[in-house]
């Protein structure tokens, strides 16, 4: 393949870093061609990568001492993709998790944009950190590469001002204290696929829940988010794997106040000890809860459903009424488990489950005579970067008539 045309694609996590090359078509839409990651950073780190067919192309154990975190795993990746490939790639999309108030959509990176983005680190700091880290590297080692970001905030930046308030002195929405919702880019790729595989409901008003390692849960109207489940940070709304959710402010108070816990324990504590792990004792995977007959597990389960339907009613509201409702990510394309225990709390939406359809994962997992269609549409928030990537450099490419030329 001509390094020529080649886009990389980094999602950086607090212990994964995913990356993917893709080509560009004949249409100029983007072209997977591998998708790999490296995991386990700073325990036992793992290279793994396929080609779009999904056939095995490495699968590496490195130790700590080569890959101790998230820059090093990155170099260990690029190093495989430029020796083994021969892939150069022209530009590099990440997703950055914290946009705040100013980007509302994907932008190209410089010096600006990090300085910028570094002041949102305290907002995301489960992630904020590891996306700046791969921006840094490869502005070093490659100054000439053009970086893009692209934001999980970006696609609900368009709310109305009912939704991204909380009840605080204005002044403080003025500083960026703000509902922002993230998962965008998953959204945005189920807003873009719907027309495509439910053309009936892209128009109208879904709910969509992505339950993944963070969850969360948006509001589409005719495509477009209008209310997110999430707030300033990626600890609101949904429980998750090892956060909270939704949770009385009071708490944090009492935490503070009264058991004399520091601000860096509280937060230690709200981003790796609760949710799912939290509740149940035992983990924060829903394939271990799944597999357990302990009663705190079988809780665990249950408790994330009941939240679930809860938020379905607060997006209800906000849409005023429902048209189909989606689940996407690793537990909501996988767990027919989760599905099921949260589809039975929605029946007074009229929702119908099919429970043969739910059981092989099928796209639609409603009967036929069910009032709201449910559905299951895998996410792809690689490919949403890799759209916007294409664009900017696009953009660019045609404003800056000496890169046309080169
Ligand atoms: N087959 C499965 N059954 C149930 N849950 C699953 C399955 N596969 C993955 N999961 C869940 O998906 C979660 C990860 O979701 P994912 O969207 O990959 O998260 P992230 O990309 O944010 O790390 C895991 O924590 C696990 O609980
Ligand atoms: C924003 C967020 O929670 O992301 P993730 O699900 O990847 O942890
Ligand atoms: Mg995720």
């Amino acid at each position: 393949m001509s390094s020529r045309d080649a886009i990389l694609i980094v999602n950086a996590g607090s212990s994964s870093v995913k990356f993917q090359v893709f080509g560009i078509g004949t249409a100029g839409e983007p072209v997977r061609l591998i998708k790999g990651q490296v995991d386990g950073i700073g325990t036992r780190p793992r290279l793994r990568a396929s080609d779009s067919d999904g056939a095995v192309l490495i699968d590496r154990m490195s130790t700590v001492a080569d890959i101790p975190d998230v820059p090093a795993a990155l170099h260990a990746a690029g190093d495989w993709l430029r020796q083994q490939h021969g892939i150069n790639p022209v530009a590099v999309g990440h997703r950055v998790v914290h946009g705040g108030p100013e980007y509302d959509k994907a932008v190209l990176i410089d010096a600006d944009v990090i300085a910028r983005l570094e002041k949102y680190v305290p907002l995301a700091p489960l992630h904020q950190p590891n996306n700046l880290a791969p921006i840094r590297t490869i502005g070093e080692r490659f100054p000439g590469l053009a970086q893009v970001a692209c934001f999980d905030t970006a696609f609900h930046r368009a709310h109305d001002a009912l939704a991204d308030h909380f009840a605080l002195p204005e002044h403080l929405h003025d500083e960026g204290v703000r509902r922002y919702g993230f998962h965008g880019l998953s959204y945005e790729f189920i807003a873009s696929r719907l027309p495509a595989v439910a053309p009936d409901i892209a128009t109208g008003r879904v709910i969509v829940a992505h339950l993944g390692s963070g969850a969360s849960m948006c509001a589409l109207s005719n495509g477009r988010s209008i209310e997110s489940t999430m707030g300033f940070t990626a600890l609101d709304g949904l429980p998750m794997g090892t956060r909270p959710g939704h949770l009385d402010p009071g708490v944090i108070l009492y935490l503070i106040g009264q058991q004399g816990m520091s601000v860096a324990g509280v937060q230690e504590m709200l981003y790796h000890d609760c949710g799912l792990k939290g509740l149940s004792g035992i983990s924060n995977d829903v394939r271990e809860l799944e597999a357990s007959t302990d009663p705190r597990a079988q809780f665990a389960l249950e408790y994330f459903a009941y939240r679930i339907s809860l938020c379905a009613g607060m997006l209800c509201a906000a849409l005023g009424g429902l048209d189909a409702f989606v689940f996407t990510a690793g537990i909501g394309e996988n767990s027919a488990g989760v599905r099921a225990r949260t589809v039975a709390r929605l029946k007074w939406l009229g929702v119908e489950l099919d429970s043969a359809a739910n059981a092989s994962h099928a796209l639609r997992i409603s009967r036929p005579e069910s009032r709201c269609p449910v559905y299951v549409i895998p996410t792809d928030e690689e490919l949403m970067i890799a759209r916007h990537t294409m664009t900017l450099i696009a953009d660019r490419d045609v404003s800056d008539p000496a890169l046309a030329r080169s």
